[in-house]
């Protein structure tokens, strides 16, 4: 009888200890589930007047992600940014975070903190005092707002000039105090509306490194608002590339860079040559299954017609790119011109009535090839992508995985 006691209550032990621990791995599954679901973006759409300017916005943003709104001017990205911070309403849709219904609450009760690409700070205060007007806004004790401001500072690598006006400032370090004036009230997520694009390109670099870190460091969900794609493609997690207010494309930096979903897509991204479907065939050797192909402009290969300098001109040495195990066949071109773009040169071709970007790494000046060159161009084959011809405003964003 006791033995089957102790051995029932052991049984009960461990029922609940087993029973806790599922309860533990089910919360804890609870958790890592909302945690992906953090932001949730919910058929957001906005008019003003009779211009529609973004609709059908669903997104999932997870907990700690740096999310970037990629596209040209006008395509919508600041009114959405500005929509999820309270700014301007919306006509239709949800924005939840961690669970609570934020879309009808104002500004202030959002728990959101905004950048903008003009600093917006107040001219007749010192940075301190700056950093700390949030605090006292929400009523912070002094001596807990003191703490928190110097923290912030010392994370903005400010702490030396606290005591200076918004005018004794630099470009870079007025918007460094605009980011330490966001931080120090403790957002649950951050938006920076272009926060970059009027400094220089030095600052610019600096900068965009040391904000991707703070916000690593915070594990601060994040929106970043740029047209510029080298900086999104450095900084997110995932892109999500917006055309005429709807988002396109989402997916991480290699997914938007080397497979985009349509033809708009690949235009806005990776300089992508895209090639009707007749006009391929001379470089490819084939006809592709769709309307037009995309390529990349390092997926392309330069090398001077030998045949046509090579006797002629001894003192000519042309370097040759080493072509890919797969390529397709010669196509006879002649180089237009030329762009330096730091490490790459990148030519522009004719190529029998296709006019093609070609990327070639730029080892010395001494490679260059002259302008009216004519050149054999080859295609890596591996990287050809056919495209669907899907209209410019596709009605649902494509995933990217
Ligand atoms: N308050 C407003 N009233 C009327 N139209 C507006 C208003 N704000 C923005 N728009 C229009 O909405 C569209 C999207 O503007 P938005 O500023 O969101 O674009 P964007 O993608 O951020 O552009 P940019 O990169 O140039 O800042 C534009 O056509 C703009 O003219």
């Amino acid at each position: 009888m006791l033995a089957t006691d102790t051995s029932s209550s052991a049984l009960a032990i461990q029922r609940d200890d087993t029973q806790r621990e599922g309860g533990l791995l089910t919360s804890a599954l609870r958790e890592r589930a909302a945690d992906q679901h953090y932001l949730k973006l919910s058929g957001l759409a906005k008019s003003f007047g009779s211009t529609r300017v973004f609709s059908e916005i669903d997104a999932d943003i997870a907990r700690g992600e740096f999310i970037t709104l990629l596209g040209p001017s006008g395509c919508g990205k600041s009114t959405l940014l500005r929509a999820i911070a309270g700014l301007n309403n919306v006509d239709a849709g949800q924005i939840i975070v961690n669970g609570h219904d934020i879309t009808h609450l104002p500004p202030q009760r959002r728990g959101i903190g905004m950048v903008f690409q003009h600093y917006a700070l107040f001219p007749n205060m010192r940075v301190v005092d700056n950093v700390a007007f949030g605090l006292r806004m929400k009523k912070v004790q002094p001596e807990e707002r003191e703490r928190r401001v110097n923290e912030i500072l010392r994370l903005v690598e400010l702490t030396d000039h606290a005591q200076r006006f918004p005018h004794q400032l630099s470009g870079g370090q007025r918007q460094r105090v605009a980011l330490a004036r966001a931080l120090v009230v403790e957002p649950q997520i951050l938006l920076l509306d272009e926060p970059l694009s009027a400094l220089d390109a030095r600052i610019r670099r600096h900068l965009r490194d040391q904000i991707r870190d703070i916000q690593k460091s915070l594990g601060l969900t994040t929106l970043f608002v740029t047209h510029d794609q080298e900086e999104a493609l450095l900084l997110s997690d995932r892109i999500f590339l917006m055309h005429q207010g709807r988002i396109l494309q989402q997916g991480n930096a290699e997914a938007l860079y080397t497979r985009p979903v349509d033809a708009t897509a690949a235009g806005f991204m990776g300089h992508y040559n895209l090639i009707g479907r007749e006009l391929a065939q001379p470089l490819l050797g084939y006809l592709s299954d769709g309307p037009r192909v995309a390529l990349r402009p390092e997926a392309l290969y330069l090398q001077p017609d030998s045949s046509l300098y090579g006797l002629q001109d001894s003192q000519v040495n042309f370097p040759t790119q080493a072509l890919p195990s797969n390529s397709g066949p010669a196509c006879p071109g002649v180089i237009r011109r030329h762009q330096l773009l730091g490490n790459i040169v990148r030519y522009e071709v004719d190529c029998q009535g296709l006019r093609l970007n070609i990327d070639v790494l730029n080892r010395s000046s001494r490679q260059l090839l002259p302008t009216h060159l004519r050149v054999q161009v080859y295609a890596d084959l591996d990287e050809v992508q056919a495209l669907a011809d899907i209209p410019a405003a596709s009605p649902t964003a494509k995933q990217a995985s």
